[in-house]
């Protein structure tokens, strides 16, 4: 199924929960909405499932306007972090529950429901799990027993609400992973929501990141990484150095140092450049050097990357480098030193928001 929102609005009193916001979630894929806390990303899956209703705009539901259909004739599948799956059933019973709760007409056979429950356990890999009851269970079991229970009857779309946000980051990273795996094994129109930016841009084949009841930007995992539209997305995807200063002749003056602003630009004022971690070159100080003179206050050099905190000289601004552990170690680096800095890549933006 293909969903699409046109010009929702949704307040909650003065506030403004969702801002004009138009999004297309093509069908197959699995979409993260990404944001910080309050941003809008759960009310917008409401909006989509019917349990809460716009001020104004469109969900249509393949092209169909959706707005008189009742959350359960819409096809959605939910799973949220607290799903509570019922305690006192077994954990085939909980899968089967959807099943057995349809009209006497749409209900299949107890034939039909024990061969779909099985095979929905073995999908998520836990049949031999059957008879245990939910709280004998871990919590990454939990969330997986969800997702079958979820798919047991048939959503033509899944929305999954920050499905594995209580659990510990080791599996987490897990469960994000075989999340990924299974979409690809069933392809049901997916929406995932999530302020964890590195669990969008491994387990999504659109992101959409929201601030604030707009949408800032949408597109592929490493199309929204390295061409951030804004200084938003910039800050929210990964770590980033900020450098500020003014921008004249295609030109960043900040503190002693000056920076060529990439591509064709005639705009002058007040400019900030973006630049990763990774993205500076790292280099022991020689007089005359060109860059960013900086102090080493500290470094990490555990595992494949060496992590460098730097404190400008000029202006005693703190600068995180990331260089291969192998150049780390060749160049001998000591806590102390004086080093330059250049930026192999930057972005600038001027009057924070104009991209140039
Ligand atoms: N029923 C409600 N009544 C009043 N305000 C609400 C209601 N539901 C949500 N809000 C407010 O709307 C804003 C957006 O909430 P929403 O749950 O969509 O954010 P979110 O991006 O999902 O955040 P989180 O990641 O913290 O869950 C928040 O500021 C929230 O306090």
């Amino acid at each position: 199924m293909t969903i699409e929102v046109k010009n929702i609005n949704k307040r909650f009193g003065d506030f403004v929960a969702l801002n004009n916001v138009s999004l297309a979630f093509p069908q197959g894929e699995l979409t993260a909405l990404l944001g910080p806390s309050g941003c809008g990303k759960t009310t917008l899956l409401r909006c989509i499932a019917g349990l809460e209703h716009p001020d104004s705009g469109q969900v249509l539901l393949d092209g169909h306007d959706a707005s008189e259909r009742h959350v359960r004739e819409r096809q959605v599948g939910f799973v949220f972090q607290h799903y509570a799956l019922f305690k006192h059933m077994t954990v085939f019973e909980n899968v089967a529950f959807g099943l057995r709760v349809k009209s006497r007409s749409e209900r299949p056979s107890e034939d039909q429901i024990r061969r779909k429950v099985k095979d929905l356990l073995e999908l998520v890999q836990l049949d031999w799990l059957a008879d245990r009851y939910p709280p004998q269970l871990s919590g990454g079991q939990r969330q997986r027993i969800a997702l079958a229970r979820a798919l047991a009857v048939e959503p033509r779309v899944l929305l999954l609400d920050e499905p594995f946000g209580a659990l510990d980051a080791k599996v987490r990273k897990e469960l994000r992973r075989w999340l990924r795996r299974l979409h690809d094994e069933l392809h049901v129109t997916s929406i995932f929501v999530t302020h964890d930016q590195e669990e969008a841009l491994e387990v999504a084949d659109q992101v959409v990141l929201m601030n604030k009841g707009n949408v800032e930007q949408i597109g592929a995992p490493d199309e929204v990484y390295n061409h951030p539209a804004s200084p938003f997305v910039y800050g929210f995807l990964g770590n980033v150095n900020v450098f500020h200063g003014r921008v004249q002749d295609g030109v960043l003056a900040s503190g002693d140092a000056s920076f060529t602003v990439p591509g064709e630009s005639s705009a002058a004022g007040k400019g900030t450049a973006y630049v990763r971690p990774h993205e500076l070159e790292v280099d022991r100080y020689t007089p005359g050097a060109e860059g960013i003179v900086v102090k080493l206050r500290r470094a990490h050099a555990i595992g494949p990357l060496a992590q460098l905190d730097l404190e400008r000289g000029d202006t005693n601004e703190l600068i995180e480098a990331v260089i291969p552990n192998e150049r780390f170690s060749s160049l001998g680096l000591q806590e102390g030193e004086t080093l330059v800095v250049r930026p192999k890549r930057l972005r600038v933006f001027v009057d924070e928001g104009a991209s140039i």
